[in-house]
């Protein structure tokens, strides 16, 4: 086993995994870079929450490695893994899954409680969080009470909150209405660049793509390109894989 290079905060090699037989990634290799801003695109099935589970340690692939600096992620036991998403990562999910017994605050906090932060500092950050995300003055309601883009935001919220390194966001907007989706996104984009949190957005949307710092497309589990979205001209702007 030989470590990622210096500068990839995440780096995934030759990734096989199926279900029940039928592929969903076909030898995926990829690096990650410190602060950057990466979308997986590919249509529907194209393996891209399979990707996304795969570097947040979520899920073991049958085949392959991945790392997280210079820690084999792919080798961990279960509670090692459980730990490092704890304590390193943030992931956002298509539809947001909050506690409906927590009020909006209680939610974006719970990553911090969890890790043992003072209940006063985590109230604090949650609502900084929140207000960021225009939806200060729900900080009190229950999930029940507030509309699918307010829970989505709250979600958002929860996934910022900690600071993680990297931000695993899986379709993150696909069930807002456009406007919505691009006040999401921005602020997460935004809130990504100026903490230089490290973010892998998973998107079948072309546009959402293009907030990028770079794409890599996916294609029936492979990976089909690479291609440098901001400043890319005179580098390595597009390479084939897989
Ligand atoms: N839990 C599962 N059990 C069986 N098959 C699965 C499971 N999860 C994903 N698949 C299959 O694996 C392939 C890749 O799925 P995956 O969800 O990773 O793709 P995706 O690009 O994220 O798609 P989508 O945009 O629809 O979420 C698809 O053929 C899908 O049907």
């Amino acid at each position: 086993m030989v470590a990622p290079p210096d500068n990839d905060v995440l780096w995934a090699r030759a990734l096989h995994h199926t279900y029940n037989g039928s592929p969903a990634l076909t030898g995926v290799s990829l690096g990650v870079r410190e602060a950057e801003i990466l979308a997986v695109h590919g249509p529907r099935g194209a393996g891209k929450t399979t990707l996304l589970r795969c570097l947040a340690g979520q899920l073991v692939a049958q085949e392959g490695e991945v790392w997280f600096n210079s820690a084999p992620v792919h080798t961990m036991g279960t509670l090692q893994r459980e730990r490092l998403r704890r304590d390193r990562f943030g992931w956002i999910d298509p539809e947001p899954t909050l506690v409906p017994e927590l009020t909006a605050w209680e939610n974006a906090a719970l990553p911090l409680l969890l890790r043992g932060c003072s209940h006063r500092a985590a109230k604090a950050a949650a609502l900084e969080w929140l207000e960021r995300l225009d939806i200060g003055p729900c900080a009190t309601r229950r999930p029940r009470g507030l509309l699918q883009f307010q829970r989505q935001r709250v979600a958002v919220a929860r996934a910022l909150v900690s600071m993680p390194t990297v931000l695993f966001a899986d379709e993150p907007t696909a069930t807002l209405h456009s406007a919505e989706a691009s006040q999401v996104l921005r602020t997460l984009t935004a809130a990504a660049r100026s903490h230089r949190i490290t973010v892998v957005l998973a998107t079948h949307d072309a546009d959402v793509a293009e907030l990028a710092d770079r794409t890599v497309a996916l294609l029936d589990g492979r990976r089909v390109n690479s291609v440098e979205v901001n400043g890319a001209e005179g580098r390595d702007a597009c390479s084939l894989s897989a």
